[in-house]
C-alpha cells in the first residue's frame, strides 16, 4: 500500500486542563476521502486545527508522507500542500472571481511601477477551474463571488486549494448551509478532487453525505476516536445510532463511575443518578 500522506499518531491537545483530544490516530492516503463524524463539540475543528498549524498538539507527532513533521503556523501547513475550506469557502463578496481565485497570489502584468493584475488571466484560469469541476454555468471570471451560489462558491474554493497543488484538502462542512442538489454536486466536486489523486479530509454531521463519497471513517465522540473503520463495514443506523447515543452514554458512563467512587463502589439504585437530562 502507499505511505499515508498525512499521519496522526497519538495526538494529545489540552486547553489549559480541559483535555480535548485524546490518543487521535488518524491516517489519509492519496486519492482517498476520509470522513471525520462527530456530533456538536467532538473535536472535529481542533483535529482540523492541529492538521492545518492552527494549534500545536500538546503531545504526539505529525507525519507528512512519512516524515515527522511540526506545524508552527498555517504557513507551514500550506508550505506541505494541506488546504482548508471552510464552510462558506473563504472567499470575498466583493471580488471577482478572477480576482478572488488569486488573492495573495496575484498574476501581473506590466512592468516596474506599471505592474498591474492580470484580470484577464486570473478570470479565465479561475472559470477552466471551476468548469473542471463540473460549475459549467460560471463563463464570466469578472462576476462577483456574491452572486455566486453556495455550492459555487466552494467549487470556486476547492479549484483554488487544487490549482494551487493542494494534495490534502480538508472540508469543514462543505455541505451543511446547503440546499440538497447543492449539496450533491459539492459531493460530486469531492469525488473529482479524490479521482485527481487528493487526499480529502471531510468534515460533517451528515452521515449520508459521508457515506457517498467517503472511503474510510472515523467517529469522534468527546475528543477520542470512537470508531474508525472503512467503507462498506457498518451500516447507515449503526454510525448515525453511534454518533447520536455516544455522548449520551459517556455521560451515563460516568455518572455510575462517579457513584460508584464516592459510594463505595456500590452500584446506583434507580433513583440514585442525577434525572435524565436528554429529551431524546
Ligand atoms: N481554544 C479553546 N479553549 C478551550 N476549549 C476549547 C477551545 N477550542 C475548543 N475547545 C473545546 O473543545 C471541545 C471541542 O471543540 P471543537 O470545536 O473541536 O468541536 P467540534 O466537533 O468541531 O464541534 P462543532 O461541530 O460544534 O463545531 C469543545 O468542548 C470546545 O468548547
Amino acid at each position: 500500500m502507499t505511505q499515508p500522506l498525512l499521519k496522526l499518531i497519538d495526538i494529545n491537545k489540552s486547553f489549559g486542563t480541559t483535555d480535548v483530544l485524546t490518543d487521535i490516530n488518524l491516517e489519509v492516503f492519496p486519492g482517498e476521502v476520509l470522513c471525520l463524524l462527530g456530533d456538536n463539540g467532538a473535536g472535529k475543528s481542533t483535529v482540523i486545527k492541529v492538521l492545518s498549524g492552527f494549534h500545536e498538539p500538546t503531545s504526539g507527532q505529525v507525519e507528512v508522507n512519512g516524515e515527522p513533521t511540526v506545524f508552527k503556523s498555517p504557513r507551514d501547513a500550506s508550505e506541505v500542500g494541506i488546504a482548508t475550506v471552510h464552510q462558506f469557502g473563504g472567499t470575498f463578496p466583493l471580488m471577482t472571481i478572477g480576482r478572488s481565485f488569486f488573492v495573495g497570489a496575484e498574476p501581473l502584468k506590466g512592468w516596474g511601477p506599471f505592474k498591474r493584475l492580470d484580470t484577464r488571466f486570473a478570470g479565465e484560469v479561475a472559470v477552466r477551474e471551476m468548469q473542471s469541476l463540473g460549475i459549467t454555468r460560471i463563463t464570466e471570471g469578472s462576476r462577483l463571488v456574491g452572486g455566486l451560489s453556495g455550492g459555487e462558491r466552494q467549487a470556486l474554493a476547492i479549484g483554488r486549494a487544487v490549482y494551487f497543488g493542494a494534495n490534502v484538502l480538508i472540508l469543514d462542512e462543505p455541505t451543511a448551509a446547503l440546499g440538497v442538489k447543492e449539496a450533491a454536486h459539492v459531493l460530486r466536486i469531492i469525488m473529482q478532487a479524490r479521482q485527481k489523486g487528493v487526499a480529502v479530509i471531510l468534515v460533517t454531521h451528515n452521515v449520508t453525505h459521508a457515506m457517498t463519497v467517503g472511503d474510510h471513517f472515523a467517529v469522534l465522540i468527546r475528543g477520542v476516536i470512537a470508531d474508525d473503520f472503512r467503507k462498506g463495514e457498518r451500516t447507515r443506523e449503526q454510525i448515525t445510532d453511534l454518533m447520536a447515543g455516544g455522548e449520551a452514554m459517556a455521560e451515563l458512563e460516568a455518572e455510575i463511575e462517579e457513584y460508584q467512587r464516592t459510594h463505595d463502589g456500590h452500584v446506583p439504585a434507580p433513583g440514585d443518578l442525577p434525572a435524565n437530562k436528554s429529551t431524546a
